[in-house]
């Protein structure tokens, strides 16, 4: 499924940018060259992969205009240059702008920026190198760097974790957690772990029936009090249900809440402090950009997370809040959520999420 397009086109044009500016500057210094090549033996250095020769002359003749000959073509093979801040200028805040109108958080856009030039500027380079190869690698690279933070390994945590683990989701109302917590606690059942929901949603009108619904459809067990009720008593009564009957995990809904809500922000946190959840792990929906971002930040800033999830990922073309959330929280992103299916729920892997930029 083709996902972030947007932001796709963007690092595409980027790396189109980047290049051409490379390769121009290639030729300048070619052409400031007037040595004959048998006085020009490059030093060994560590460099990619040469292009042919044949891509070469077309190169160092469109960029350059002077249709060289044989004999300049290869002696500009054997030269070598670097690239200076100030060749790249343009072409990096270009991409910092792309990022940003990507919905890729200031400090997250900086921070990408600031890697790749330190990939790119002040190394040696052979004239002639696969100068497109050079900045895909360099983007990859700062994205991958910036996305595998605090990487945890959530099939291997559950395997060897103490049963009943019980996990609490939190966030803002409609981002799509209950849908979540239903394909989580499927996923789980289809890995051979035993399940039970609490619907600690005793908040919204109609929270505990929308739960249970998905409950009897994937056929888990639902601990649920009355609306309005005291959503901690919930979440303690479906952990005390797994331990009695050696569940291996709770999964707790709870109240959406916006997390300028102080008063549910505080019920949020005694159900986190009466139940000791093992995970807290932070919903949000992926198309909401930056607000998601703002938000894992302040759920995080009282609620410390252990990761987060992102829904509506098919629907999101510019990829800004994948990326900036587990840089700006430092917590990993553990799922995505690619469609309304019970199966619509991906395992997030950053070099997966890098290499599919770049399709
Ligand atoms: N396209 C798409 N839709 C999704 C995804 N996840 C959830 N949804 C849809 O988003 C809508 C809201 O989902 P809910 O699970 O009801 O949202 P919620 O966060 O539980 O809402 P509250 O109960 O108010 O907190 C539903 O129509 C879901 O089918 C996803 O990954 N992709």
């Amino acid at each position: 499924m083709p996902l972030f397009n947007k932001l796709k086109e963007k690092l595409s044009s980027f790396k189109k940018s980047a290049e051409d500016t490379i390769d121009e500057k290639a030729v300048e210094v070619e052409e400031q060259n007037t040595q004959p090549a048998e006085t020009s033996e490059p030093e060994p250095v560590k460099t990619e992969p040469s292009k042919t020769s044949n891509n070469l002359e077309q190169e160092t003749g469109s960029k350059s205009g002077t249709g060289f000959g044989q004999k300049a073509k290869a002696f500009v093979f054997k030269r070598e240059f670097v690239l200076d801040e100030d060749d790249i200028q343009d072409t990096l805040w270009d991409l910092e702008m792309g990022l940003l109108e990507n919905d890729i958080a200031l400090s997250v856009s900086e921070a990408i920026v600031e890697s790749v030039k330190n990939e790119l500027v002040g190394t040696r380079r052979r004239i002639g190198s696969d100068t497109g190869k050079i900045v895909e690698d360099a983007l990859k690279k700062s994205l991958y760097n910036i996305m595998s933070a605090n990487t945890f390994d959530f099939d291997e945590y559950l395997k060897n974790a103490e049963k009943p683990v019980h996990i609490v989701f939190v966030g803002v109302n409609g981002t799509g957690k209950t849908t979540t917590i239903a394909k989580m606690a499927n996923l789980l059942q289809n890995d051979n772990y035993s399940t039970v929901i609490a619907a600690g949603d005793t908040f919204r009108a109609g929270a505990i029936d929308q739960i249970e619904s998905h409950a009897n459809k994937i056929n888990t067990k639902l601990i649920k009090h009355q609306e309005m009720g005291d959503p901690a008593a919930v979440v303690y009564d479906a952990v005390q249900y797994a331990k009695s009957r050696s569940i291996d995990v709770v999964l707790s809904d709870t109240a959406g809440r916006m997390h300028t809500n102080v008063n549910l922000m505080s019920q949020l946190e005694k159900v986190c402090r009466v139940s000791s959840p093992d995970l807290i792990i932070f919903v949000d929906e992926a198309v909401a950009g930056n607000d998601a971002v703002e938000r894992a930040q302040q759920f995080n800033d009282n609620i410390p997370i252990d990761g987060s999830i992102l829904t509506k990922a098919d629907a999101d073309s510019k990829g800004g809040a994948a990326i900036s959330i587990a840089y700006i929280t430092g917590k990993p992103i553990l799922y995505l959520g690619i469609g309304q299916g019970y199966e619509d729920l991906k395992k997030f892997d950053p070099q997966w999420f890098v290499d599919q930029l770049f399709e």
